[in-house]
């Protein structure tokens, strides 16, 4: 099967650190494949090139057979490379089915002069889509009054409204509650499935990494280091010492 994307001899130097050195992976459509690493791996900087946000030294990064490298973000954006984006960025007075009224105007390519028209706007595909996630019920609430879990699904419709081929999610856990976690990588899975979408999502929580990941890739120093299914990839002893190294196990509980 073709790859959706291919990542080949992927480098990138600060000064003198090589913080992505050769890096290569695919990944394909239907597949959430999990990025990993000790701190300073270099998953941030493989992530921001992907999505356009740093530019490679070198390298290629193929989305469906298109270079990607050298584009600007709004026009990987466009290819098809959605990202997730933090809390911050939805707009916290606004209410949950207007924040995915926004995303839909910006993806039809609308420009409304006044949001009372804009308020109208595809009212009914952002109510579908907050069905997705399991928030048509709050889509009248603002934001601003949401629980953090709840905040993340709207986060997750409001990337859909672009209907990526490929989904980036830098963190996706971060700061939710251990219990809640689960609950949103299901629904990530439950999407990726029926779009047949691809996610490559970068996590420090291990259990989630273990959990919901088909493939994981693993960093080290800027270097590719082990790949392939959880099992085999907690087995590896080069992964197993990177961890050990750093301090860190894959026992060790996020704090909740
Ligand atoms: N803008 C920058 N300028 C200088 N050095 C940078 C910059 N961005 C990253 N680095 C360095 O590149 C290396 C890789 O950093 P990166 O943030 O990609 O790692 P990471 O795996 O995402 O780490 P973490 O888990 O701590 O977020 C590190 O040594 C970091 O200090």
């Amino acid at each position: 099967m073709t790859a959706l994307l291919e990542v080949r001899g992927l480098c990138k130097s600060f000064g003198g650190v090589r913080a992505v050195d050769g890096v290569g992976f695919a990944l394909h459509a239907g597949e959430m494949l999990a990025l990993i690493g000790p701190n300073g791996a270099g998953k941030s900087t493989t992530f921001d090139m992907v999505g356009g946000q740093l530019r490679a030294d070198s390298g290629s990064v193929r989305l469906g057979g298109v270079e990607l490298v050298g584009r600007r973000p709004r026009d990987i954006w466009r290819l098809g490379v959605g990202r997730t984006f933090q809390i911050a960025e939805t707009f916290a007075s606004l209410t949950v089915a207007q924040n995915v009224q926004m995303a839909l105007l910006s993806h039809a390519g609308r420009v409304f002069s006044m949001w009372r028209r804009a308020a109208d706007f595809q009212r009914g595909q952002a109510l579908d889509l907050l069905d997705q996630v399991g928030m048509r019920a709050q889509a009248d609430r603002p934001c601003g009054a949401l629980a953090y879990g709840d905040v993340k699904r709207v986060e997750l419709a409001v990337a859909m409204a672009h209907a990526p081929r490929l989904l980036l999610m830098d963190e996706p856990t971060a700061g939710m509650a251990p219990q809640e976690r689960g609950g949103l990588m299901a629904l990530t899975r439950r999407l990726v499935v029926e779009r047949g979408m691809a996610v490559l999502f970068t996590e420090h929580s291990m259990d989630v990494v273990f959990a919901h990941a088909d493939r994981i890739i693993v960093l080290a120093r800027g270097q590719l280091i082990a790949e392939g299914p959880p099992q085999a990839v907690r087995d590896d002893p080069r992964v197993q010492a990177v961890y050990f190294g750093s301090g860190r196990t894959f026992e060790r509980k996020e704090p909740a």
